[in-house]
């Protein structure tokens, strides 16, 4: 049975639920455009295509700078020889200007001292997850961090979730994710846990309660009205 009082393990997103990184992958989306003489796009562009990793963040912004169709031969060709140049340009500036939302900190220091366990589920590549949470203090609070490329399917696939419920042993009525995008309300659907969608990160311009969420929440403190009383 679904319901608040069974979860006991939590795995959150990480863009645009934790930390604001639009700033940093649009700093990496127009260093990677440039060198390819192409202008640079806006930050509300580029988070309108957050969401399903570093490749198809720019898979997206080559197709509109190029004006080239996103599964073209050409624009894949692109995609093969610009990739490396972004994912340069972002190691070196991970955290520039990305900042934690509000209320992160001490709401997940109050989530781990409850007693629950807390995961990564994101779709950013493995390698840029570690370093930002390290810089931002938050390395200690999650036992499993999972990236975009640590699995063979992210999100909306379920299978980072199924991974986390083997890992820990937990039955689908234990887990809850939280996140501000369709593809983890869509993962959690998928892999039948409970899922809670944030309202002020990046949906691709979409209203999250759209998903069908069992909460909606417009600040991340909100969540503890669920987990902690
Ligand atoms: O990198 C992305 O495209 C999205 O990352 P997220 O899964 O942490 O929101
Ligand atoms: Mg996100």
């Amino acid at each position: 049975m679904m319901q608040w009082s069974n979860i006991s393990a939590i795995a959150f997103d990480l863009d645009g639920t934790l930390i604001d990184s639009v700033p940093d992958l649009a700093a990496a989306t127009n260093a990677t455009l440039a060198q390819c003489q192409y202008p640079p796009v806006t930050e509300s562009l580029v988070l309108s295509w957050v969401g399903n990793g570093a490749r198809v963040l720019m898979q997206r912004a080559l197709s509109y700078a190029s004006g080239m169709a996103e599964n073209t031969p050409e624009l894949q060709a692109l995609l093969e020889k610009t990739m490396p140049l972004f994912m340069l340009y972002y190691s070196e500036h991970l955290h520039t200007h990305s900042r934690l939302y509000s209320g992160v900190i001490t709401t997940l220091q109050k989530l781990k001292q409850a007693g629950f366990k807390l995961a990564i589920v994101t779709n950013k590549p493995y390698r840029f997850t570690l370093p930002i949470l390290s810089a931002f203090g938050l390395d200690d609070v999650f036992s499993e961090v999972l990236g975009g490329d640590s699995l063979a399917k992210m999100k909306p696939d379920p299978m980072p979730l199924q991974h986390l419920l083997g890992q820990w042993q937990l039955d689908e009525s234990q887990l809850l994710m939280i996140g501000d995008s369709k593809n983890d309300i869509l993962a959690a659907k998928a892999a039948n846990v409970m899922s809670i969608g944030l309202t002020y990160g990046y949906n691709y311009g979409e209203d999250i309660g759209l998903s069908h969420p069992h909460a909606v929440c417009e600040n991340f403190a909100d969540i503890e009205q669920y987990l902690l009383s």
